[in-house]
């Protein structure tokens, strides 16, 4: 069951990754350490790991699950790399917990156990010769898992879902980017996304030069799978990014992230709580 505590979540004060950090602990990817920005931030923890049903009452219980009214709200975050997702989804939460409200951070890939194996394989590089078909299956698969063990329980019981980019990450890297048909991106985000869409997704936007310097500043190692990629690839991420915010601006909305982390969370905080009817407040329980 995925607890109070993000089972991902962006860094910790006391950790240099951005990978969730208590049991099981899992590599953010293969070798990546960030620094720290914010060092009164919550510990994110991932999710716990669940008891698995059989597979067919899973899947029952699953889509009983998606069928049901979710009460939540869904908020994604989006952006290119070293846009400040992972540093806004702790500030969010932390917000949005300080306010006495159920929320629960998370990331893609990963934010449930399945997912988080995932996570390391693609990012890993291992996937890449495949392609960006094999790799936008994958992510899919992934998704389909969390969804399923840490995303829907939640919204279920009326939280807050704060995640660390989602299916709008496979149409721009895997779709604008990676030249995957159209068709099939859209119905890989049916079945697997199906009901569960986000209610608002907060795209980061900064150049992409900024976004690499961040992401080069922070990692102190290699970069990943994505990061390695050139200069116009990223710009081209930039631009798909921006072009996703444009065609559903019921959904999105495009956040300037050039600005301080400070500046950058108060603009997010006006998007949500303009855009978003938040659930109440939880009730403290008597001691
Ligand atoms: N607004 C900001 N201005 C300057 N540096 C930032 C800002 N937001 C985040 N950072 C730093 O940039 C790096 C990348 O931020 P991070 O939140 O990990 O980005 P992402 O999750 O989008 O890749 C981190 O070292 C972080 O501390
Ligand atoms: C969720 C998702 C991520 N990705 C990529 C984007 C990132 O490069 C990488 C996730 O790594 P991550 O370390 O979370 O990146 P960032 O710090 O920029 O958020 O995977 C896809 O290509 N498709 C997807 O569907």
């Amino acid at each position: 069951m995925p607890t109070r505590t993000p089972p991902h979540a962006p860094d910790s004060a006391e950790s240099t990754e951005k990978a969730p950090a208590n049991p099981p602990a899992k590599p953010r990817r293969t070798a990546k350490p960030k620094t720290v920005e914010d060092t009164s931030a919550a510990k994110p923890a991932p999710a716990a790991p669940k008891a698995k049903k059989p597979p067919a009452a899973r899947k029952a219980a699953t889509r009983a699950k998606a069928a049901a009214p979710a009460t939540g709200r869904f908020i994604t975050l989006e952006g290119g790399e070293g846009a400040g997702k992972s540093t806004q989804v702790r500030r969010l939460l932390e917000r949005l917990q300080a306010a006495g409200i159920d929320a629960v951070g998370t990331r893609e890939p990963g934010g449930s156990t399945g997912a988080e194996i995932m996570r390391h394989l693609i990012l890993s590089g291992a996937a890449k010769p495949l392609g960006p078909l094999a790799e936008a299956t994958l992510f899919a698969a992934a998704r389909a898992d969390h969804l399923d063990a840490t995303i829907r329980p939640a919204l279920a019981r009326g939280a807050v879902v704060v995640c660390d980019r989602f299916a709008d990450s496979t149409r721009v890297y895997q779709g604008a980017l990676g030249n995957v048909d159209p068709r099939l991106i859209a119905a890989l985000e049916q079945v697997t996304v199906g009901e569960t869409r986000p209610d608002l997704t907060l795209i980061l936007d900064l150049p992409a030069e900024e976004g690499l310097a961040r992401a080069a500043a922070r990692s102190g190692q290699g970069a990943d799978r994505f990061e390695s990629e050139g200069l116009a690839f990223h710009r081209a991420l930039r631009a798909a990014f921006r072009a996703l915010a444009e065609s559903e601006p019921e959904r999105c909305v495009l956040i300037d992230a050039r600005g301080t982390p400070e500046a950058v969370e108060e603009a997010i905080w006006q998007a949500v709580s303009t855009r978003l009817k938040l659930p109440s407040p939880r009730r403290r329980r008597r001691t």
